[in-house]
């Protein structure tokens, strides 16, 4: 089994209008409302391409009981979310149709308890026991301490568990002290890391700070791979249009199943391109479009790095 972590889940809202702007009010002509945070998401994900997946983090509240309806019945996923107090937050796509540009507002998300975070952490433990691997992806909610994901990569690393973290600002900074076997940082959270903005520099240095593996995602220009077998890059054949939001996510589900299923890294960056720009041209994030994933898989270029 495949062990996800989102300890910040949302009820996904994605809003398409015809053209977005500020201090105007719009009329939505589609909502799309979905389980999401971007361990969720990546779950959904890796149950589509039929591995066992197990979701965990916290859920409360109406919109928590929602995410866990909508996630009820994905076949090859089990829900071990831990219920809490607060109110699971709503994160919201603004998909506008004229530009093609999303805007993305995510909230808080619910304060976390100490108590609550204790029980979370008696969960992760137990399951750790059943993973192949584990990923520990976005934003942490307000009580949870900014040292958690170094925590939990330290308890995954100590039980021979192989850990992906995908995260930004200072958990993303003291996560990588601890030694993950991969991370997925964008353009702007690998240069808020390591402070150089040249992104063959910049994975290097994450990689001195901790970092096993660094797979820097350059949006449409694809990925850059600094692992300790060698430096890749991985491009599209083109742009992809639609809502990149969870393009990301998907990119962290290749790569997973892509380690538990040992895929030499060319291969891998092949998958984690493919089902991008496939989330792309799906409606919401977790999703993808089959037939463009299939059909990309033969056309993604990958090239060593110098
Ligand atoms: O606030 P975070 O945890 O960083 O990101 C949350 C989020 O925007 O990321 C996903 C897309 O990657 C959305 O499904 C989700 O709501």
């Amino acid at each position: 089994m495949i062990l996800t972590v989102t300890l910040n889940t949302a009820l996904d809202l994605t809003y398409r209008v015809r053209s977005l702007r500020p201090h105007a009010s719009h009329r939505v002509s589609e909502v799309i409302e979905r389980p999401g945070g971007k361990g969720v998401n990546v779950g959904r994900v890796l149950a589509a391409l039929g591995h066992e997946v197990t979701v965990t983090g916290f859920a409360g509240g109406g919109t928590g009981r929602a995410v866990r309806d909508g996630l009820a019945g994905t076949g090859g996923l089990t829900d071990a979310l831990v219920p809490v107090a607060g109110a699971t937050r709503r994160t919201i796509a603004v998909v506008d149709e004229h530009s093609g540009d999303t805007t993305q507002l995510n909230e808080p998300g619910p304060q976390i308890a100490p108590a609550e975070w204790a029980t979370f952490l008696d969960r992760y433990t137990e399951l750790l026991s059943g993973a192949s691997a584990v990923a520990l992806c976005g934003s942490l909610p307000p009580g949870v301490p900014v040292g958690a994901y170094a925590g939990l990569i330290r308890t995954a690393r100590s039980l021979g568990v192989p850990v992906l973290l995908d995260t930004s600002g200072e958990p993303l900074r003291r996560g990588v002290a601890a030694r993950p076997d991969i991370i997925k940082p964008n353009a702007d959270e690998l240069a808020e890391l390591t402070g150089s903005h040249d992104p063959l520099r910049a994975t290097e240095s994450a990689r001195r700070r901790g970092a096993h593996t660094v797979i820097a995602s350059l949006g449409p220009n694809g990925l850059l791979a600094t692992t300790p077998e060698g430096r890749w890059r991985a491009t599209p054949p083109g742009r992809v249009h639609g809502n990149p939001t969870g393009a990301g996510d998907s990119a962290v589900a290749a790569l997973l199943s892509g380690l538990v299923t040992h895929l030499p890294w060319p291969m891998r960056l092949t998958h984690a391109i493919a089902l991008s720009a496939a989330t792309v041209r799906a409606p919401a994030a977790g999703e993808f479009d089959r037939a463009t994933y299939e059909g990309l898989l033969e056309r993604v270029s990958v090239t060593t790095a110098p």
